[in-house]
This record gives C-alpha cells, sequence and structure tokens, in this order.
C-alpha cells in the first residue's frame, strides 16, 4: 500500500490555479491514487464566457480525466469549484465559501500564477506575490491545515549559475515593491521594472523570487514547502505518455517547427535542454506535500525538479529528434517542410529571420491577395518570432540546480511509493519521451486525427516538389539576369555547357565502341 496515497485519503485539499497545466495533473493523479480523499476546493474564476461549473465539467470529461471516472465515478461531488479571482482583496471570495475553507483546509497546493514573460510588473506582482501573500494569511488562519505547498519554478534565480535549494534574497524587499506599486502610476512602474528585475530577462522570474521571499518571511508557524520545476512538458507516463494542453514552454515551438513555419532559433546546441515532464513535478509535489505533513521538517524545504544534473540531454539532441519525429509523426496542413537548425551567429539569424522567415511570408500573403483572401502570414509570423525571441534567453545558457532535497526525499520514500510517485528522473529516455511529446501535441494540442497521417505526408510531399520547382526557378531567373549583365557569367555558362557538351559526345562515342 502506498503511504503517500493512504496519507491523502479523507483529506479535504486546497488547489490554485487547478485550471491550469499543472494544476489538472495534480487533480488527476489525486482523484486517481486517493479516490477516498474527502474534498478538493478549486479556487476558479469565470473565463472565456464560461461559468465556473462548465469549466469544471469540461475539465473532468476531457481525456486526461479517463481513467480518474473507472477509479472515482463519484468525482464530481469530490470536487468544488469556489469562486475566486487572485487579483483581487481576499481573492472575492464570498463569506460562506472563506468560512468553508478556513474551517476544513488539510492541505494547500498553491500553482496558480502569471507564466506570461511579457506581463507587466503590477500584474505580475499582484498574482505572483501579493496572491501568494493573501494565500498565507488564509492559510495562517486554517486550524487543520498540514502543509501548504509553493510552487515555484527552478529559475526564479537565473541570474546566477549555480543554484542551491536555498531561498536566495532580492535586493528589494517584496514588501516595499507591493506598496510602492500601490501609488505608482503604469508609466513610472514601465521605467523603473528594468532596472529591479535587474539581471534576470523578465517580470515572471523576478515576481517568482520575491514569491519566494514572501513565502519564507511570512511563514509563521505553517509547515511550508517551496517545489521548483525547471522547463514542465507534456506527460512522461501518467496518465498516458505525450499530454499536454498549452502552448508554454517548448509545445508551441514545437508546433511551429511541425508546420514548417520555424526554420531557424538562435540557441546553444550545447546548453542543457533542462524539460522536466509535468508527471514528474505532480509525483514529486503530492510526496512533499506528505513529507511535510507527516514529519514536519524544522525549515523551509525547497525541492529542485530538474532534469539536468541527473540526466542531462542538450538543445542539440533535443532539437534533432523534434525535427526526426516529424518523419514518423507529421502535422496537417504544414506551411513549409519542418525543417530548423540552430544557429548562435547574430547576424546569420538576421540572414536566417530574412530568407526563411519574414520572405515565404511575404509570398504567401502576396498569393493570398491575389486569390482575394486576407494576408496573414507576416502578422503570424512577427508574432512567431516575438515569441522565440523572448525563450531565446533560456536556450541559450546552462544551469546548474543541485537537487540534494529531492534526492533526500526520494531516499526517504517506500519502494511501492518510489514506483508509484516516481520523480527518478534518471529513468527517463529522452528519445522516447520526445517523440511522444510530439504526437501528443499532434493528439492533445492540435487536435489532429491518426487517419490523416498518410495525406499529411502527401502534402509534404507536394510541399517538397514545390520546394524544388521554385527553387529551380528562381535559379534560372536569377542566372538568366546575371547572364544579361555580366561576361563573366557568360563566360562561365559557355564552359558549362561545351563541357556537357563534350561529355555527352564522350559518352554516346563510347557506348557506340562497346555496342
Ligand atoms: C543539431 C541541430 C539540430 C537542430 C534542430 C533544430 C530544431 C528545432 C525544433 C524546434 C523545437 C523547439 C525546441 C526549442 C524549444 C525552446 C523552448 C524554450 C522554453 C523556455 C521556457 C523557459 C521556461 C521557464 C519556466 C517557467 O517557469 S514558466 C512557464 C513557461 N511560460 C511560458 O512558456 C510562457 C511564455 N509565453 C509568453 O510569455 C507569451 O505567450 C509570449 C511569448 C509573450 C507571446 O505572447 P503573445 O504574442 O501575446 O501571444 P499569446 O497571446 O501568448 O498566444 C498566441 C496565441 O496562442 C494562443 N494561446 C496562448 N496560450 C495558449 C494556451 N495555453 N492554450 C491554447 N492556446 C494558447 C492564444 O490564444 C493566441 O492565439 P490567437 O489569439 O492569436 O489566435
Ligand atoms: N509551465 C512551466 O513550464 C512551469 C511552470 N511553473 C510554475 O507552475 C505553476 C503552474 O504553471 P502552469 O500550470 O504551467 O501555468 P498555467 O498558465 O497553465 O496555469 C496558471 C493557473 O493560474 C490560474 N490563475 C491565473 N490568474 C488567476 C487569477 N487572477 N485568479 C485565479 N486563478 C488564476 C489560471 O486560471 P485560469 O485558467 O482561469 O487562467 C490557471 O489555473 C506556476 O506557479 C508556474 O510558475 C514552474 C516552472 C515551469
Amino acid at each position: 500500500m502506498s503511504m503517500i496515497a493512504a496519507f491523502y485519503g479523507g483529506k479535504s485539499i486546497l488547489i490554485t490555479g487547478a485550471t491550469g497545466f499543472l494544476g489538472k495533473v495534480l487533480m488527476e493523479k489525486l482523484f486517481r491514487t486517493s479516490p477516498d480523499l474527502k474534498v478538493i476546493y478549486i479556487l476558479v474564476r469565470p473565463k472565456a464566457g464560461q461559468t465556473l461549473q462548465q469549466r469544471v465539467f469540461q475539465i473532468l470529461n476531457s481525456k486526461l480525466f479517463e481513467k480518474v471516472k473507472e477509479v472515482c465515478p463519484n468525482v464530481h461531488e469530490k470536487i468544488r469549484a469556489i469562486y475566486a479571482d487572485l487579483n483581487q482583496s481576499d481573492f472575492a471570495i464570498s463569506k460562506e465559501d472563506m468560512q468553508e475553507l478556513l474551517s476544513c483546509t488539510n492541505i494547500i497546493f498553491h500553482c496558480a500564477a502569471t507564466v506570461r514573460f511579457d506581463d507587466s510588473l503590477r500584474h505580475a506582482v499582484q498574482l505572483n506575490v501579493t496572491a501568494t501573500q493573501q494565500l498565507l494569511l488564509m492559510a495562517s488562519q486554517m486550524p487543520k491545515l498540514e502543509a501548504f505547498i509553493h510552487i515555484s519554478t527552478a529559475f526564479s534565480n537565473c541570474n546566477l549559475k549555480h543554484i542551491d535549494e536555498v531561498i536566495y534574497p532580492c535586493p528589494v524587499e517584496p514588501k516595499k515593491i507591493i506598496d510602492s506599486l500601490e501609488w505608482l502610476d503604469d508609466s513610472i512602474i514601465d521605467e523603473i521594472t528594468p532596472k529591479l528585475i535587474g539581471d534576470r530577462p523578465n517580470t515572471y522570474t523576478y515576481t517568482k523570487a520575491l514569491g519566494e521571499m514572501v513565502v519564507q518571511q511570512e511563514s509563521g508557524n505553517l509547515n511550508i514547502a517551496i517545489i521548483r520545476p525547471s522547463i514542465v512538458g507534456a506527460t512522461w507516463q501518467e496518465p498516458f505518455p505525450g499530454w499536454v494542453d498549452n502552448l508554454n514552454g517548448p509545445s508551441g515551438l514545437i508546433i511551429a517547427a511541425g508546420k514548417g513555419f520555424l526554420r531557424s532559433i538562435k540557441a546553444t546546441p550545447m546548453a542543457v535542454a533542462d524539460l522536466i515532464p509535468v508527471d514528474t513535478v505532480v509525483n514529486l509535489t503530492l510526496a512533499v506535500g506528505w513529507y511535510t505533513a507527516v514529519h514536519r521538517p524544522k525549515s523551509t524545504l525547497i525541492y529542485h525538479c530538474t532534469s539536468g544534473n541527473l540526466n542531462p540531454c542538450n538543445w542539440g539532441k533535443m532539437g534533432f529528434t523534434i525535427l526526426a519525429s516529424f518523419e514518423k509523426i507529421p502535422y496537417e496542413r504544414a506551411f513549409r517542410r519542418p525543417n530548423a537548425d540552430f544557429t548562435s551567429n547574430k547576424f546569420m539569424i538576421q540572414y536566417w529571420n530574412a530568407v526563411s522567415h519574414h520572405a515565404p511570408a511575404i509570398i504567401y500573403d502576396f498569393y493570398l491577395r491575389l486569390t482575394g483572401r486576407k494576408p496573414r502570414m507576416t502578422k503570424l509570423m512577427n508574432r512567431l518570432l516575438r515569441t522565440v525571441s523572448m525563450l531565446e534567453y533560456f536556450v541559450n545558457r546552462s544551469w546548474e540546480w543541485s537537487t540534494d532535497n529531492t534526492e533526500m526525499l526520494m531516499s526517504e520514500l517506500s519502494p511501492e511509493d518510489q514506483r508509484v510517485f516516481n520523480f527518478d528522473v534518471r529513468q527517463l529516455n529522452w528519445l522516447e519521451y520526445i517523440e511522444n511529446y510530439v504526437l501528443g501535441v499532434k493528439k492533445y494540442l492540435l487536435k489532429e486525427d491518426m487517419a490523416g497521417i498518410p495525406e499529411a505526408r502527401q502534402h509534404l510531399k507536394r510541399l517538397r516538389n514545390i520546394h524544388y520547382l521554385f527553387n529551380t526557378a528562381l535559379f534560372l531567373i536569377v542566372w538568366r539576369l546575371l547572364i544579361a549583365r555580366s561576361q563573366m557569367a557568360r563566360n562561365v555558362w559557355f564552359f558549362i555547357v561545351s563541357f556537357c557538351y563534350k561529355f555527352l559526345s564522350y559518352f554516346r562515342a563510347s557506348s557506340t565502341l562497346k555496342a
């Protein structure tokens, strides 16, 4: 019997960010392994015209939850969606709901965050710092609370090269930042943002670091742990391989490369690609929840959930494997044949952007205009290149994260728990994982049918022929122009033609002799 699964039995669990990528997998695993848990409270806001109930219904009826329904048929009754907006004071939770949360919650998993790299400092602080502070305040009023697990990111200290499982202070106190954002106007905030974030690349990593400081400062008597995952990718094993449902991290770029939009990225092939499957993060999170509640460590422990030091894979190998997977698993209606490359030279990247990104987009838009349709490729390409530029920071550097606490926890688990809540990334086979990832993106993100693979292959063949035809035509046009304008080109042309003629005459003569 798994001790961790048994621990969650009969518990009331509060999850923030349960509608997000990590939150959904966390809920799924909890229901599947501890179907006798009492209730999962999720803080949800209405979104995209959907009510809370519609959002929950959609999650529970998704492919991800298919296995859950077998082991926990009354899952609908065990999930309680509470209206909440983490941007508002007291999260805009009603008095009755708040009372229930305060009196019943046993464990908190705080996953909600803004993960956008381009968010304004005001919004990122509101969600990643102030909301964390408010949740800690709520937690301090929960008499039955056994553990508070805060999800941070391994990149919260990406300004350092070697990162230990400790909280590093930021120069300006989070409280001072929160206070000053209350009265500063947006234009001033925009002006001071680069100074505040310093050598971090964006407001996301900076505010996640501030969030950790808040956790440390406001922890009081709570049993707290912090988990720092690196780049969270599709599921490795559970509930099935390759599940992913958003464009964050590498997923969006896998689509862009598979559909032939993305042809080159400024990346360092030897830099470590520190990807971590989402189910590994969830297994560690649940193990940490159990350990924190049962063993009550004296101080707040931080757990790095990374792959680089135990089972490294670099961007070169990852990019190559992704491209190779498109041969087996082509995506439908590709714009061009998938063929991308990494380059570290900034002039080459400018060249490839012009030739492989902007030029085809302009030509395609011209074609759309000619055929009476609305041009859209240039806009799409600009958006893609903006996204790529935001991710570049992370594909051109390597970090070393120490994993002592994570390894300690692994050794504390029973063999059964090590199997059911496996977070030993050494067992991960990257080739298999990446292939499943590419397949998962096709199935669950693009929602393409596997039956369409032969047609997708045919389409790629047609694109290859168009590509050859286009290159030949381009070559002939350029050559024709050159011959018309340059004596040297004419001489070269004369030399090639006479060489071919001589070769053909010789070939014909020797075959006549043999006959
Ligand atoms: C040898 C050589 C071989 C060579 C081979 C070469 C081969 C090459 C092969 C290629 C392989 C590639 C490998 C390299 C990978 C590198 C990855 C590095 C990752 C590093 C991550 C670092 C992690 C840090 C870890 C963390 O801790 S953080 C977590 C990660 N955080 C992020 O990853 C957020 C980033 N993103 C944004 O920050 C915003 O996305 C922003 C970018 C500002 C844009 O922003 P914007 O332009 O506004 O665009 P959006 O609005 O966002 O979206 C635009 C459209 O997509 C839609 N859409 C957005 N969302 C979603 C969603 N959910 N679900 C569904 N749809 C969505 C939205 O509806 C909109 O559609 P529409 O409305 O236009 O129709
Ligand atoms: N994905 C990754 O690569 C990594 C993620 N992390 C961390 O993991 C955690 C989860 O990330 P992930 O699941 O990928 O992110 P998602 O963007 O998929 O999910 C974010 C969640 O936060 C919720 N949320 C955001 N704003 C509010 C709000 N104002 N009120 C209520 N809920 C809100 C979202 O709700 P809604 O659905 O309504 O928008 C959603 O459920 C985050 O803390 C992130 O920093 C760490 C490392 C890497």
